[in-house]
């Protein structure tokens, strides 16, 4: 069976249209989710998949519209499930996440003092593919978001690119299509404004067609509608709607 992508949401960090930019891959033989934000279970509820389905947690980068989930989601499956959530995350998230995101609400005396005490981690390394779910593999692509912080994007099955939040970089892209044979392209994108830490619908609509034609818009704001049309050939992904590997692909 082939893989299938669906997004549990498609905003940005500000929208209430839509969920936060959290993805499920089910290769059939087993489900990955990509990112846990803090609408993520809510999301998962709403689509008929209990958190115990999920085989695999991978994190892109801290921010709540990524991670905000975490702390739910391992309380649900510690608590209810009596098992702890396998999480694929690249090593220097481990201890931010830990310290300065999830400890204040997981910490528990004598109990729960790290992160490894609720979630069963896998490090990943940067530039390396593993497979993280029986047919799913992916490979982590540092990209640039906030400074000082890490952030990474992916390479999944060696032909879709996935885009955590990051700024614009055409060269990457470029590489992927024609030396790496990329066939679809999940990017973020922000509609307007100046693209500081993410990348702008202007700076996509540059690139030749050849890239623009393999790219999916996500992460976007509330007011996405009215860009419909003015995307060029680049396609908007419907939070929720179940898309299977070859509709993405050129
Ligand atoms: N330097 C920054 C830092 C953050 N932000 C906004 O906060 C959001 C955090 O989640 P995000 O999805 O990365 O989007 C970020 C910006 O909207 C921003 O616009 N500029
Ligand atoms: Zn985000
Ligand atoms: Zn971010």
């Amino acid at each position: 069976m082939s893989l299938s992508i669906q997004m549990l949401g498609t905003g940005n960090a500000f929208a209430k249209r839509y969920y936060n930019n959290n993805a499920l891959l089910d290769s059939g033989e087993g489900k990955l989710l990509i990112d846990c934000g803090t609408t993520a279970s809510l999301a998962l509820h709403q689509i008929g998949v209990p958190l115990s389905e999920i085989d695999a947690i991978l994190i892109t980068h801290i921010h709540a519209d990524h991670v905000g989930g975490l702390e739910e989601f391992g309380f649900q499956m510690n608590i209810l499930h009596r098992r702890k959530p396998v999480l694929y995350i690249a090593e220097p998230l481990i201890h931010p996440l830990w310290e300065h995101t999830l400890k204040g609400g997981m910490s528990q005396q004598g109990m729960i003092d790290k992160l490894e005490d609720v979630f069963e981690v896998n490090v990943l390394t940067p530039d390396k593919s593993a497979t993280l779910v029986p047919g799913i593999k992916v490979e982590l692509i540092p990209t640039r978001h906030i400074p000082g912080k890490n952030s990474y994007s992916l390479f999944i099955n060696d032909r879709l690119f996935y885009s955590a939040d990051m700024i614009f970089a055409p060269d990457l892209l470029h590489h992927l299509v024609h030396e790496r044979g990329c066939r679809g392209i999940l990017h973020e994108v922000q509609l307007q404004g100046a693209g500081e830490v993410h990348t702008t619908l202007d700076e996509l609509l540059s690139l030749p067609k050849p890239l623009q034609e393999r790219i999916h818009l996500m992460h976007y704001s509330d007011d996405m509608e009215q860009f419909r049309g003015k995307a060029g050939v680049m396609s908007f992904l419907e939070q929720q709607r179940i898309y299977h590997l070859a509709e993405l692909e050129v």
